[in-house]
């Protein structure tokens, strides 16, 4: 098997993803939507990415290939030495399994379990999980464990989410609008325990927002345009969630 291109924009370490001539084109009957019209990219393992661009410029249909829950019509996808492009869909069902916790807009808990178990439905099945007590411990909430979803504010909610995205200690965490329900405050807080799996556990961080402000907690951002990635901006310093002005 081919490896992934060599083009060094990584300081020495290997990507987690490379990209190349991605495309992605979805037919509706007659209509053909070009989401990806060619996208080239690295993504830095142990970065916070985040994506930003206008509605319909194809943040989420990057995040769905990047996440082995969508193919690209073109063009190769690796994961470090693997061509995700190239697997089967067993394979890449394994792939997403082991190595992608994904976080949305809203937290899909199960209403009849409690946080714990909520965090145990993944760890149960995980080959490499965290104990689900520290995994709620990491997003501050230990003390909560017990109480059911409709206990819970949303912001707490979604800090479960988190938890159970974290537990199974995937390389990779993507969230699709994890804010996007919430107000500042418990936004921030939701950030915070991102942030903190990024530094502690190593987890490479995308994120999809499309609050300019939370940009600045990132090491890079890829600004979409029209299905193409315009522009690739580097932050010389990464803010705290809580120095983000929303
Ligand atoms: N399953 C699908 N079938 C047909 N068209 C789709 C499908 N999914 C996405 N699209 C179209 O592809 C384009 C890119 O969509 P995508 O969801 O990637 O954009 P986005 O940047 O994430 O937008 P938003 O910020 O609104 O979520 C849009 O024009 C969208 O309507």
């Amino acid at each position: 098997m081919q490896g992934p291109p060599q083009a060094d924009l990584t300081g020495g370490h290997p990507p987690a993803f490379t990209g190349r001539g991605l495309r992605k084109t979805y037919i509706t009957g007659e209509t053909q939507v070009h989401a990806l019209r060619g996208v080239d990219f690295e993504i830095r393992k142990g970065e916070v990415l985040v994506l930003l661009g206008p509605s319909g410029s194809g943040k989420s249909t990057l995040l769905n290939i990047v996440g082995g829950l969508d193919r690209p019509t073109e063009g190769t996808l690796h994961y470090e030495d693997v061509e995700l492009t190239a697997l089967d869909d067993a394979d890449l069902t394994r792939f997403r399994r082991r190595q992608i916790g994904f976080i949305f807009q809203f937290y899909n808990l199960i209403p009849s379990l409690t946080a714990e178990e909520n965090v145990r439905l993944v760890t149960d099945i995980a080959e490499n999980p965290m104990d689900p007590a520290r995994a709620l411990e990491l997003v501050g909430l230990a003390e909560r464990r017990a109480h059911f979803p409709a206990q819970l504010s949303g912001g707490e909610q979604q800090r479960v989410a988190v938890a159970r995205a974290i537990a199974k200690q995937p390389g990779v965490l993507l969230c699709d609008e994890p804010t996007g329900a919430l107000d500042s405050e418990t936004g921030v807080r939701v950030l915070e325990t991102l942030d903190r799996a990024n530094r502690e556990l190593g987890t490479t961080l995308i994120l999809i927002t499309h609050n300019a402000g939370i940009a600045a907690m990132a090491d890079r951002v890829f600004h979409f345009l029209d299905g193409q990635i315009a522009r690739i901006e580097e932050n010389s310093r990464r803010i705290a969630p809580s120095e983000i002005s929303w």
